[in-house]
C-alpha cells in the first residue's frame, strides 16, 4: 500500500527536501504540493500531511488536517508547550489521528539538547545562545525553546536558573526561566550553544548544522512514524526511542553540585 502524502509549504528549503525524502522512499508518493496561495483543501485525499510551513500558518494546517482525519509531520518551529498544549485538547476529539511534531530533524542537535537535560540539573546558571541564517523569521528559534523547555521540566524541584538583570531587553527572552539570545546573520545556517555555569567551571554544549542534509534521516524515521501515530509524539528523541525524560540526576549527584 502507498502512503500518498501532501506537502504544505512544499517549495521553501524544507519542504524541497521533504519532497526528495517521498521520491526516494518505497511506499510513499506525493499527493499534493501546498504553497501559500493554494487552498489548504488540496491535501484531501493525502494520508500524511507534512508540514514546514511558518509558526503563523502551521496551527491552522495541523488544526484543518485534523478535522479531516489526517496524520500530520510537523517540522514548522513556533510549537511551543502552549500551543501543543491546545493541540492535545484538539486531538481529544480525533482519537485515532496521529500528530508528530518535530522541532529539529537532526540526530546531533537532540542529542545535543538530551545532554543539556542532563547537565542542567547540575547547574543554576544556564542561557542559549543560536544563531540561523538571516531569512529565518521567527526567534528564538524552536529549538531553543524546546531546550528550555525540557531542561526546566528535567531541573523539577531544583525550580529556576539564575538569570540576574533578566529585565534588561540584552539579556535575551527568558523560557521557562532561561535567557534565549538569537543571532540572525549571513554565513550560518543553524547553530546552538547552551552554557551552563557553576563554581570556577563552564560547560557548553554546542551543535553546528552544517547543511540541511542533516535533517534527512530524522526526516524519513518520523515520516514512517507519522503513518501509524495516534495522539501527539513530541520530539525526535521520542520517535527514536530515547526517552531523555527519564535521565535524572541522582540525590547523590545533585548533593555532590
Ligand atoms: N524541524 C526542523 O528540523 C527544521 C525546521 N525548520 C522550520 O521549518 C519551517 C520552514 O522552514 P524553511 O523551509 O526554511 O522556510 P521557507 O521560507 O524556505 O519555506 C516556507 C514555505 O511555507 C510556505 N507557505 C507560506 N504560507 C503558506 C500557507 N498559507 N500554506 C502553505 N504553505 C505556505 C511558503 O510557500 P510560498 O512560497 O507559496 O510562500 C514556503 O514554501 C520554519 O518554521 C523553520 O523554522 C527549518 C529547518 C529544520
Ligand atoms: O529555520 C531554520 O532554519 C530552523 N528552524 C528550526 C528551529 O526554529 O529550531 C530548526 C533548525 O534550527 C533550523
Amino acid at each position: 500500500m502507498t502512503t500518498r502524502v501532501a506537502i504544505a509549504g512544499a517549495s521553501g528549503r524544507m519542504g524541497r527536501l521533504a519532497r526528495s525524502i517521498v521520491n526516494e522512499l518505497d511506499g510513499f508518493a506525493i499527493h499534493a504540493e501546498l504553497g501559500s496561495q493554494t487552498p489548504l483543501s488540496d491535501m484531501l485525499g493525502a494520508d500524511v500531511v507534512i508540514d514546514v510551513t511558518t509558526p503563523a500558518v502551521s496551527p491552522a494546517v495541523v488544526s484543518f488536517a485534523v478535522e479531516n482525519g489526517i496524520n500530520v509531520l510537523v517540522g514548522t518551529s513556533g510549537w511551543s508547550a502552549d500551543r501543543l498544549a491546545q493541540l492535545r485538547t484538539q486531538l481529544v476529539t480525533q482519537p485515532n489521528v496521529g500528530i508528530v511534531v518535530i522541532p529539529n530533524f537532526s540526530i546531533g542537535s537532540v542529542l545535543g539538547t538530551a545532554l543539556s537535560t542532563i547537565a542542567g540539573q547540575f547547574f543554576d546558571s544556564i542561557e542559549i545562545i543560536e544563531a540561523h541564517h538571516a531569512g529565518k523569521i521567527d526567534s528564538p528559534s524552536g529549538t531553543a525553546v524546546r531546550t528550555a523547555e525540557l531542561i526546566a521540566a528535567a531541573r523539577g524541584d531544583r525550580g529556576p536558573v539564575e538569570a540576574p538583570f533578566a529585565d534588561q531587553i540584552a539579556r535575551g527572552e527568558q523560557v521557562a526561566s532561561i535567557p534565549i539570545h538569537s543571532l540572525r546573520m549571513a554565513g550560518v545556517l543553524a547553530k546552538q550553544e547552551v552554557i551552563l555555569g557553576g563554581t570556577g567551571e563552564v560547560l557548553t554544549i554546542t551543535h553546528d548544522t552544517i547543511s540541511p542534509e542533516a535533517y534527512s534521516t530524522g526526516m524519513r524515521a518520523a515520516l514512517k512514524a507519522v503513518t501509524t501515530a495516534t495522539g501527539l509524539t513530541v520530539g525526535l528523541d521520542q520517535v527514536l526511542g530515547l526517552d531523555f525524560s527519564k535521565v535524572r540526576a541522582t540525590p547523590d549527584a545533585e548533593a555532590r553540585s
